[in-house]
């Protein structure tokens, strides 16, 4: 498995008034680092999904784990591994580290949707390619789609 890494920096605008990144910013970063995944990982712009393919990732399921605060300063390194690959879903576990500690761990489930009708569609085979490349040991993938599918017993923690 590889993970996709990448480094943010917490901005004197980004934290509350006891000097901690506010829970919110949090899910923006999130997704910021979602749309660069797209963009190097995966090689497309988000961008360019939403607004010429009429293609979106809305989320509908996410958790977090808020272990220890980020700071003004901080520059977390945020790890991206995919824990789950649907027919229709992508489920991404981000890791924002500072040095061996993990400060930050959110599970973020999105889906592959039509923006004009907002209904969901499979992921293509060029997008899913690249996602299996993010896989975990043990993460569940659909079954009949490019990579095997696993046991209930073998799933870590979404
Ligand atoms: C996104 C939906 C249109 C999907 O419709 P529906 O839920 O009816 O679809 P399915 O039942 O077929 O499920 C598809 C697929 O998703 C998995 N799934 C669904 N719900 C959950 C859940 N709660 N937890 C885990 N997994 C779930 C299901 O198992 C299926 O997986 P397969 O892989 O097996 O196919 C509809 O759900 C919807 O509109 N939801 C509301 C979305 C929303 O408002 N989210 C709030 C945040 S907004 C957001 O994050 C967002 C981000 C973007 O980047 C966007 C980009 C472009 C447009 C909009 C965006 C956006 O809203």
């Amino acid at each position: 498995m590889t993970a996709y890494s990448t480094v943010l920096q917490v901005r004197f605008g980004h934290v509350d008034p006891a000097g901690i990144a506010y829970f919110p910013r949090i899910f923006d970063y999130v997704h910021d680092v979602f749309e660069e995944v797209w963009e190097l990982h995966v090689g497309t712009r988000y961008y360019h999904l939403l607004l010429e393919e009429k293609i979106g990732f809305p989320l509908v399921h996410s958790e977090v784990d808020f272990k220890k605060p980020l700071r003004f300063g901080d520059r977390p390194i945020v790890s991206v591994t995919c824990f789950k690959l649907g027919r229709t879903s992508i489920g991404l576990r981000y890791r924002f580290m500072l040095g061996d500690e993990v400060h930050l761990e959110a599970r973020m489930i999105t889906v592959s949707t039509h923006l004009e009708t907002m209904e969901p569609f499979p992921i293509s085979d060029e997008f899913r390619k690249r996602f299996e490349l993010l896989l975990e040991p043990g993460a569940t993938v659909a079954s009949g789609t490019r990579a095997e599918p696993t046991t209930a017993s073998q799933r870590p923690h979404p």
